[in-house]
């Protein structure tokens, strides 16, 4: 027997073996002390899976970092298990095939607070059994014989993913039995953020009126009518106080509730949008009050926030608040009364800093006085009304309306249009039941309909040159003698008013096809009814 330092090389080793024909070596440390014996055998083993290794390592080198992958297992031969283990992020834990535990990492320990003497070579039941562990994958891996991941709670409300996996022998049977597990606890809280995130990008997108991309809103048209409107709101926008804003459909309720947002302290907050007409009554409540987690079926798991939320330190425009069920009445007088309400599902009470404002086409004091809308509601949101006229009773700002409108839409469609001042004449004159929204409409479709550059009365619809329009005849220049004195009948009357308007058209516009456009018929309708009333062109 020979001393060999532990440093001692292998081959060094192999040598005095071979040289003094010994069949062991004693292994010396560098203080000199023998800490045990190799024998011929193992030091010959050691040098062969050394000389493999190196062959491995000489073809992983000639094929790349991507080698061939049987030489993993010689590369890892020398390595320790547990200091790879150790090496690892994710928690290990490993039992034989009987349950009992054979090795876990540091990860392991520092997840789940485990001590390694406090599992070692003991039963996977016997930890379950003292607590240590509320439920054992790797028992489940050894019933079942497969994979098994689930989520697990600890008792500190982190949540940590365990994977077991089976490892099995040569011989195909159940060896071993690898769990990992992941600390997945800031990974939810992530996924929570983000689905939070998520949600309120969405009602953004959804609910939010944003003034910086709404050109047509760029240039405000206003007449003595509404200028009166605008300076009103310009003085209370500064305050909190709540507006309700009153005027028919498409006459600029939500562009004055703007107005009055842009013009006050929170307009670097959010200006959201809800038509209250718009949703039925539980979608409208859980998007007005938002819902705590696992509210109804269906509901996201996580809860959802509702714009009484996402608009805290901005504005809440509701639209038709005429139309906002009783039940949901009574919740936002809470909002109102004192910036509190309870999401659906809820148990506490939520505070908001928002300000509300709302309109209404309905007659709002009538609704109230027909039990439709809380009376006490609409005092408090009626602190200042403002009543925006319909754009009949605002006819000096059509024509302004109509070329600003123009400019717009031929700029958006690279087109070059006019109006024929007859066109602007006719339509200064028109109804506008829609108001301003009917307005723009129309101009639009003028201007991506037509082809030649003047817009001429011929293009124009039906509608706009009907009773009320410069088209129409007076009754009294159309009705025949004979109804006025009661004598003509209902036959007799309607045609001579056809004839009259039949006429009109013809003398107002070049061709029979422009005049039957103008009359909503077409041409061939046009010629018959001008043989039944002998009706000749003059030009
Ligand atoms: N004074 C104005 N000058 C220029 N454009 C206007 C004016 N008032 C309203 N508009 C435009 O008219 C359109 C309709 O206005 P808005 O949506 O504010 O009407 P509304 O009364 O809220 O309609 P609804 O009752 O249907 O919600 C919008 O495109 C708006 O930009």
């Amino acid at each position: 027997m020979q001393n060999v330092e532990q440093d001692l090389k292998l081959e060094a080793a192999l040598a005095l073996l071979e040289r003094q024909s010994l069949e062991a070596v004693e292994v010396i440390d560098t203080r000199g002390e023998v800490i045990g014996v190799l024998t011929r055998q193992e030091v010959e083993s050691a040098a062969e899976r050394k000389e493999r290794l190196a062959r491995s390592n000489q073809r992983t080198l000639a094929a790349g970092p991507d080698g061939p992958p049987d030489t993993a297992t010689d590369l890892l031969a020398e390595v320790p298990v547990q200091r790879v283990l150790d090496a690892l992020h994710d928690g290990v834990y490993i039992t034989d095939a009987l349950g009992v535990t054979v090795a876990i990492n540091q990860a392991y320990e520092r997840i789940t607070g485990l001590k390694r003497s406090d599992v070692l070579g003991r039963h996977m039941q016997e930890l379950v059994r003292r607590g240590y562990i509320s439920k054992s994958v790797s028992l489940e891996v050894i019933r079942d014989g497969k994979p098994v991941t689930l989520v697990q709670s600890l008792h500190d409300g982190r949540k940590i993913l365990v994977s077991g996996l089976p490892m099995h022998a040569r011989d195909g049977a159940l060896s071993h039995v690898v769990t990992s597990v992941r600390d997945i606890t800031e990974l939810l809280r992530a996924k929570h953020a983000q689905e939070q995130l998520r949600q309120l990008h969405s009602l953004h997108e959804t609910y939010s009126v944003n003034a910086g991309t709404d050109e047509q809103a760029l240039e405000l048209v206003t007449s003595e009518a509404t200028a009166a409107c605008f300076a009103l709101a310009e003085r209370v926008a500064a305050t909190d106080v709540k507006v309700l804003i009153q005027g028919e459909t498409g006459t600029g309720k939500t562009l004055l509730a703007r107005y009055l947002h842009e013009h006050s302290e929170r307009s670097a907050g959010v200006f959201l949008e809800l038509n209250c007409a718009a949703l039925p009554e539980g979608l409208l409540e859980a998007e007005l009050f938002g819902y705590a987690p696992g509210a109804f079926t269906g509901a996201n798991a996580r809860g959802k926030q509702g714009l009484l939320d996402v608009a805290n330190g901005g504005t809440l425009f509701l639209d038709e608040i005429g139309d906002l069920p009783l039940s949901l009445q009574a919740k936002l007088l809470k909002v109102v009364e004192e910036q509190r309400f309870m999401p659906v599902g809820g148990t506490e009470l939520r505070r908001t800093n928002l300000r509300l404002l709302t309109a209404s086409h309905h007659d709002l004091a009538a609704r109230v006085r027909e039990g439709r809308f809380r009376e006490d509601l609409y005092y408090r949101l009626s602190v200042v009304p403002i009543t925006l006229p319909p754009l009949r009773e605002r006819r000096g700002e059509v024509i302004p309306l109509l070329r600003h409108y123009l400019g717009h839409f031929c700029q958006r469609h690279a087109r070059v249009r006019h109006f024929d001042p007859e066109v602007l004449e006719l339509l200064a004159s028109h109804q506008w039941p829609g108001n301003i929204r009917e307005l723009i409409n129309l101009v639009e479709r003028l201007v991506v309909t037509t082809d030649q550059t003047l817009i001429t009365t011929d293009m124009l619809p039906a509608e706009c040159l009907g009773p009320g329009g410069l088209a129409a005849p007076s009754a009294a220049a159309t009705i025949p003698a004979g109804v006025r004195e009661n004598h003509a009948t209902l036959t007799q009357c309607t045609q001579a008013l056809e004839r009259e308007l039949i006429h009109r058209a013809l003398e107002r516009h070049a061709t029979t096809r422009a005049a039957a456009s103008s009359l909503g018929i077409n041409q061939s309708t046009l010629v018959k009814k001008m043989q039944k009333y002998a009706i000749r062109r003059q030009r």
